[in-house]
């Protein structure tokens, strides 16, 4: 699900046309004859105007983030998620006292609120304009249709981001599954041949898996599964890819800049992963992880996954062997 209390489009987004809500924005402002117009989204952070009219009334710049606690005509959209008009504000001894009147000579505000899919706030779609006005029934409804627009758009962005989710993320343990692993895996070596960076693959399989399902029951092999993802997102970097190929094997790809810490954060998952699990009362199990790290020469992400799948397999056999 889009995580609705996040800033939805810092700069450009792929996902939406913003395009589309620029023409919108200039054209609603051209059609009402008002010198500025916005898209504001609204979250638990404050305020960030999305889209400005390129008419040049515009008083708030896209971007910069305006803290909740900011006076603006925007708040009161949001908080009575009702539309407001004030035609006459310099009269008007509910709003003369706004920044946006004092400073910047607001004289008339239109404001309708905006929503994600489930009702949620998203932000408003406004108009300012120094001059008193008096918009007919029939502005009303234009402006309500193009708002209706908008939240056409975040249904569908919505919708989007729940396909790419079933899409790309195990469903067990909520980390990318096989398909998108190898997917983004595959980007990350383009990146650094590229730019000239090395990459290692980590293959990390649990000893002994099929017995914890046997003695204890699936589920509590699944809780370990699901605790073994959560230790290694804990303890790899946010930018590492982290994936389940299936069953109790696990891949996470990363930068490296100092190849001689691997041995440190395999040691560091293995004994976080025996921690974790007896927090969960669930017996100790141990991994075997093996790892393998880019060549010089262009390799795909192939090879290197079957390099570290190997080094899994010996560090299992030494372990066997151990016993
Ligand atoms: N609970 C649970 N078990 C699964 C899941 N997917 C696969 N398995 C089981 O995981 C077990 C993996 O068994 P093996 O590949 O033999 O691995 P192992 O028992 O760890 O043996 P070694 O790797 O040699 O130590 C099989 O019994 C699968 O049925 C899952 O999503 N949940």
């Amino acid at each position: 699900m889009f995580e609705t209390d996040q800033w939805a489009f810092s700069g450009v987004d792929g996902k939406i046309s913003l395009h589309k809500w620029q023409k919108i924005i200039d054209l609603i402002t051209g059609l009402f004859s008002a010198p500025s117009g916005y898209i504001v989204q609204a979250t638990s952070k404050g305020y960030r105007v999305v889209i400005k009219s390129n008419e040049g009334g515009s008083h708030f710049e896209t971007n910069p983030i305006l803290s909740p606690h900011t006076p603006l005509f925007c708040k009161y959209v949001v908080q009575s998620n009702n539309i407001v008009y004030v035609n006459a504000a310099s009269k008007s001894e509910a709003w003369n006292t706004l920044p946006e009147v004092v400073e910047d000579g607001v004289e008339s505000y239109l404001g309708l609120p905006i929503h994600w899919p489930q009702g949620q706030i998203f932000g408003t779609l406004c108009l300012k304009d120094t001059k008193k006005t008096s918009y007919t029934d029939e502005y009303f409804e234009l402006i309500e249709q193009l708002r209706d627009l908008i939240e056409d758009d975040l249904a569908l962005i919505n919708s989007f981001e729940q396909m790419r989710e079933v899409a790309m993320l195990d469903a067990l343990t909520n980390i990318y599954n096989r398909r998108a692993l190898i997917l983004l895996a595959q980007q990350k070596l383009s990146l650094a041949f590229r730019l000239g960076f090395d990459v290692c693959c980590l293959f990390i399989d649990v000893n002994d898996f099929k017995k914890l399902n046997d003695t204890c029951g699936h589920e509590v092999g699944d809780k370990a599964l699901i605790i073994l993802a959560v230790t290694l997102k804990a303890h790899l970097r946010d930018a590492d890819i982290v994936g389940r190929l299936g069953g109790d094997e696990f891949v996470a790809v990363m930068q490296v800049n100092d190849k001689n810490k691997l041995n440190g954060i395999t040691n560091k998952i293995s004994t976080e992963y025996s921690k974790a699990l007896v927090k969960s009362d669930i017996c100790d199990l141990s991994l075997s992880i093996g790892y393998s790290f880019t060549e010089s020469k262009k390799q795909s992400f192939e090879t290197l996954l079957n390099s570290a799948d190997q080094a899994m397999y010996k560090n299992k056999l030494s372990k066997k062997r151990d016993k």
